[in-house]
Parts: C-alpha cells; structure tokens; sequence
C-alpha cells in the first residue's frame, strides 16, 4: 500500500469544500454521476475510433444504495483510471483531466466537457470517507483503490475489479443519512440526472403482483438518453413536442405552443421553449425553464439569464457555453449569457411573428392567452417590443382583433378630436362599464378591451411612445368630453350652477373613503341626467401604485369620483325650479340680504384701492371686517338651507342613486332605500 498526502496547497481545503463549495449538499451526486457518464463517453469515442477493443455495448451509470454499511455507489463501466492517473486526476485537485482529453480530442469536445472543477471532492460534503475502486481500460492495467477519510492524507493500494471502469464508494456521515433514504435518492437523481446521455440505473423496476408492488429483476433506469431538444427538429412531431411537455411538468396545462432552438454559432445552444396558458397570477407561473449543460441539469431559477418575461415560458435550455459552476452575478455580466438572452428574445419575437403571419385565425385564438406575456414583453424589453409591433393585437369589445396599424385606419376619421389627437377609448371591464360603452357606440365610437393587469402601464408606454395618441376608459369621463369635437355651449348659468352643486353633494354616499366632486356638463337633453366617471390620469395613478405593491404615493389617495350633473337634462331643471319653490321666500331674502352686502363689501374695497393702509378710516376698517362676518354668516346659511332641501328632495336622491346603480355602486341599505322610494314614486 501506498500512502501520500493530497496535493492541495493548504490543509484547510476539506473544510471549505465540505461547508462552502455547494450550498446545495443534493448536488455530490449530479457531480459523481455526471463524471461517471464522462467516462462512459470517453470509453464510448475511443472504441469509435479503434483505439480500444473494450465492449462499449452495455455501457452504464448504476447507483446502488447500502443502508446497512451507510453507502452509496456510483459504478461505471466507463474509462476507469492507473494509480498515476489518481495521481494526477484526483490528487493534484487543482489539475482538470479533462483539459488534457480536451486537447488530445478536440474535435469530440462537445460531448466530454467537464466543467465542474471540483465536483469529485463534493463527495466528502456528505461522506466520512469515500473509496474509488477503479479499472482502467488501458491493456494490461491492474485495478486499484484509493481511499481517503477527508483529511487531506490518502491511501493507494491493489485491488479486485473484473471489468473496466470505476466504482466510486462513498460512506455516508451522520449529518447526510437524509441521502441513505431511497426516495431522497431517487428524487435526486430524477431532478439532475433525467436526461443524461447514458442509461443510469438505480434500484429494479417494479410490477403490481397479486395486489402489492414487487421488484422485478430489470433494472430501473432513471434517464431518458435522447431527450426531444437534441433532436433535430425535421424528427418531432407535435405530438412528441407534446409528450416532452408532460415529461417536464406533469401537472401543467398543454402549452399553446412551442420553440424548438437549434444554434451552433457564434454559441452552442439547444432547447424547447413552451408558451404556456398563463393564470391570473404571473409569479407562480415564472421559472420553470429548466438549464443544462450537455444534458446535466443544472438550475430551474433563470432570472438574469434569461430576460425577465422570458422567465414565463417553460421548457429547457441546454448549452456548454454558459459557464455552471460559478456565481449568479458572474452568470448575468457573462458575455456569452448575455448574447444567450437577446438571441432567445429574437428568436421568440420571430417565432411569434411567423405564427402570426402563416395563421393569423390561429393567432387570434391563442391572443387572449398569449397577451400577458406579450405585453409583458413589450414593458421590459424595448428591443422586443419593437418587434411586437408587428403582431401585438387590439381586440374590442365585437371580439373583433385589429395591429395597431388596422386599428388607427379604424378610428381615424371618427376619433380625432379637437386638438388633432387620435382618441382609443377603451373598457377594463364590459359588465361593470357597460353604460359607458354603449353611450359610447351610439355615438358611433369603437372601443377595446384592455382587461388585464398590465393594461395601466403598457397604455401608458403607448402614449409616451405616440404623442398624438391618447387612451381614455370610458368611464372616465362623460363621453362629450372623452373625444372634444369642438367647444361647448352651456345651459346653466354660474348663478345656477353654485346652488345646485351643495343640493347633488348633500346626497353624495358619504362611507367608503370615496371623494365625489359635483360638476356640471351639457350631454344633451337625451344623455344620462346624472353620470359618474373615474378621472383617467388619477385612476391610472392608483392602478400604478397598486402595481408596485401600493408603495406609492396616488396608490394611497383616497378614490375620487366625478358626479357630472347634465345640465341640458329636463328633471336637472325641475331641481333647481322645485328648489326655487320649497326654499321660497325666506331663501330669496338670504340671498337678496347676501347680494346687497356683498355689493356693499365691494363699493368699500373699491375706495380703499390705491390707498395706503393708515390712510383708511378706522370706521370702514370696521365695517368692511363686519360685512365679511356677515357675508361669511350668510354664506353658510345659504349653504344649509340648500344641503337640507337636496337631503329632503326625493328626485335628487332618486337621480344620484340611478348613477349610483348604473355604476354598481349601489349596495346594502342604501339600495334597499333606493327601491322603496322608487316603489312610492310610481305610486
Ligand atoms: N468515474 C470516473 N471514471 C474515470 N475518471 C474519473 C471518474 N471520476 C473522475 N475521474 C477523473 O478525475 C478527474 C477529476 O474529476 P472532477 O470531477 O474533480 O473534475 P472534472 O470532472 O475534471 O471537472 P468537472 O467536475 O468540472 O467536470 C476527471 O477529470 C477524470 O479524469
């Protein structure tokens, strides 16, 4: 036997590969696994090109588990190694053998790459002690063992071994008996090692036998050697795209459809993107693409390596070139993860566009699926949505689908209005606005539907994109106003307009934190007599502010609602006449008292213009500070008694409420109130 010590440069490297190497403990056996299969391969190109004799036919991975003396074994019956090539390989940890196989067989370097460093010594993460029993296929090689107990002293000595290849032996240490359980195992094993090249086997497959599972006598492989994304896409059919899908997410929904990558240059990258059907919520459904590296899996969290709202397909990404073992934040400034990305980004933009163009009836069906992830393309990716453009579709409230440019052609002659920009009205919701939309059509408008989360943010990327372009929910104002064809003639005077806005505020709902402001509008004398609408640029705010978490300052005003009271409405004149009759002759003297004194206040102010200050008599001093009491007194007099007749007056209540309900907006008591006064009206 021989004895040496390991050619690491310092004692302490055990303890940092143990603690800090792999966060992960799971992943020794993706490391002893896959160099297991490298050496299977390597056997594999060297009986291709004759330069052994040894049987390649059988070739592979088995895992055994041994709970009684606490191990796991990986055996191979791959390249196996001479005690010099321990010596070189496994002792002199810094050394990578497979630079010097690299070198040798350059032109086979893409199925041997090792690229895990130190992925032997993650064994000793999880092992007191770890053996290598190894044949190498070299003619007239004698087997050996190597054994080390992870200090940094190792012992070589002969040893049995029938055929060529390796056995790595590994003894489980107290805090690791998790990984001596055969499920863990297995589930390990299915999470890294799926799809590796070489059939690796772990336990027997099992059968139902007279009612209990039994272990047959074949052996259980865990791997599928040729997954879809290495074959040529000339090769699948949609089925088999379909089936792949099943096999990565059994429990998903089928995808709509698919993105077979396939590049050589100037990178190596196979894959299979999936759309999927998105849900509501877009955080569940982000990283599921899974990454490996010539078949070995690697991570299922893609953020930064992907852009953003790719991270909402599903599917595989398979390339040698992103660099594995290293940090997250080397990944992302990492050249080649960089050119990765923007290529997968145009490759799905063309994918999109080709969809749209060879079936655009197949395309429309599919929209309302693909939107949010469209649209969520757009928001964060500026090269992206540039290429959007061709394909990004409006649907409005016919389901009826339009490109921005069908749809501009649309509205053009309609919707423009007064100061030459081109209005899209559009609703968020068809039930909740329906009163909106209609008035809206009967004017002969169009509008869409933006119904989903993103609308508030991706309209607000239109407009700054377009400035002759303005989108208003129709909601948002009453529809005169929401396309202003020319300027309006009022119906109502000042006078008029100042004593009716208390009587509408009196009956305003007062719970719920919602603001109403009364205004006033002519929308004809067939429009609404009363309408609620939501100011657009305050509503966005708050959609904005709620997108962010509600860390926002809008996201925390409380909401405020237009009640814009039609001034050209027949029953908004019979208001302010029934007002005129009920407050009667006591009103008019307020009012009568009120003109005076304030015609009186402004014959003083008049004087005193021009006049210093200590040039006023102290006697008008007074007077004009009396009259401000008494005007102020008035005022306030004035006010009450028209809140107290709107509180009264019944067809005021009855008008707000119809606005009220023709928003939903009418609930509880006040509904109840709102049908018996309706019940005693008709009567
Ligand atoms: N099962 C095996 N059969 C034959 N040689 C092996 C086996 N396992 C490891 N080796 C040899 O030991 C070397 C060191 O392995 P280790 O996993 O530490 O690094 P690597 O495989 O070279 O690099 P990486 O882990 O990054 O792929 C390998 O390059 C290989 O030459």
């Amino acid at each position: 036997m021989q004895k040496g010590k390991i050619g690491v440069s310092s004692d302490n490297l055990f303890p940092i590969i143990k603690k800090f190497l792999y966060s992960d403990h799971d992943i020794f056996l993706r490391e002893i696994v896959s160099n297991a299969v490298d050496a299977t391969q390597k056997l594999k190109t060297l009986a291709g090109r004759g330069e052994t004799s040894v049987s390649v036919e059988h070739a592979k991975v088995r895992v055994s588990l041994d709970t009684d003396k606490k191990t796991i074994t990986v055996s191979d019956n791959g390249i196996g190694m001479t005690a010099d090539e321990i010596e070189k390989y496994i002792n002199q940890i810094a050394f990578s053998g497979a630079n010097e196989f690299l070198e040798k067989y350059e032109s086979d370097a893409n199925a041997i790459i090792g690229h895990f460093g130190l992925g032997f010594y993650s064994s000793f993460m999880v092992s007191n002690k770890v053996e290598i029993v190894t044949k190498s296929y070299k003619d007239g090689a004698e087997a050996v063992k190597w054994s080390c107990d992870g200090s940094p002293e190792y012992s070589i000595e002969e040893a049995e071994r029938a055929e060529v290849g390796t056995d790595i032996i590994m003894y489980i240490n107290e805090d690791s008996k998790e990984f001596l359980e055969k499920e863990r195992l297995s589930g390990i094993l299915n999470k890294y090692c799926k799809f590796l090249p070489v059939p690796v086997v772990f336990g027997k497959e099992t059968e139902w036998k007279d009612g209990k599972q039994v272990e047959t006598d074949k052996d259980n492989q865990i791997n599928e050697t040729n997954p879809a994304w290495t074959k040529a896409p000339v090769d699948l059919k949609d089925e088999d795209y379909a089936s792949f899908y099943r096999k990565l997410y059994p429990m998903g929904d089928e995808p709509l459809f698919n993105i077979h990558l396939n590049v050589d240059y100037p990178f190596n990258l196979t894959g299979i993107l999936y759309f999927p059907k998105l849900k509501n919520s877009i955080e569940v459904q982000k990283n599921k693409i899974q990454l490996y590296s010539n078949q070995v899996f690697v991570t299922d969290s893609v953020e930064g390596i992907v852009p953003e709202f790719l991270t909402l397909l599903h599917g595989v990404i398979d390339s040698p070139d992103i660099p594995l073992n290293v940090s997250r934040s080397y990944l992302q400034s990492d050249s080649n993860v960089k050119k990765i990305s923007s290529h997968i980004t145009k490759k799905v933009a063309d994918r999109l566009h080709q969809l749209f163009k060879d079936s655009r009836a197949d395309f429309e069906k599919k929209w309302d699926d693909l939107k949010i992830f469209i649209e969520y393309g757009m928001l964060t990716d500026d090269k992206f949505a540039e290429r959007a453009m061709n394909f990004f579709l409006f649907k409005n409230t016919e389901g009826k689908y339009f490109t921005f440019e069908e749809y501009e052609k649309l509205i053009k002659e309609n919707q423009t209005n007064k100061d030459n920009n081109l209005v899209y009205l559009y609703t968020s919701n068809l039930e909740e606005q329906y009163t909106f939309v209609q008035t809206a059509k009967d004017k002969g408008y169009d509008v869409l539907i933006m119904d989903d989360v993103l609308a508030t943010p991706l309209l607000n990327k239109f407009e700054q994109q377009h400035s002759d372009k303005r989108f208003v929910r129709v909601d948002s104002d009453v529809v005169e106003n929401l396309i202003q064809k020319e300027d309006e003639k009022d119906e109502l005077s000042w006078d008029e307009k100042e004593e009716l806005s208390p009587v509408f505020q009196a009956v305003c709902p007062e719970a719920n934190g919602v603001n109403y402001l009364v205004d006033f509008k002519n929308l004809g004398e067939s429009g609404q007599p009363i309408v609620i609408t939501r100011n657009e640029f305050m509503r966005r705010m708050k959609d904005m502010g709620q997108l962010q978490g509600g860390m926002n300052f809008y996201g925390d005003l409380p909401e405020s609602l237009n009640l814009v009271v039609n001034t050209a409405h027949p029953l908004v004149q019979k208001v302010l006449d029934s007002k005129d009759k009920k407050l009667g002759k006591a009103f008019e003297t307020i009012k009568e008292d009120l003109n005076a004194k304030k015609q009186e206040r402004d014959a003083l102010e008049k004087a005193k213009e021009g006049k210093k200050d200590e040039e006023v008599p102290a006697a008008e001093k007074e007077k004009l500070e009396d009259l401000g009491k008494s005007i102020a007194e008035l005022e306030k007099q004035k006010r009450e008694k028209l809140t107290d007749f709107g509180k009264k007056n019944k067809l005021t209540k009855q008008l707000v409420d119809l606005a009220l309900l023709a928003n939903g907006m009418l609930k509880g008591e006040a509904l109840d109130q709102f049908v018996r006064r309706s019940v005693e009206l008709i009567k």
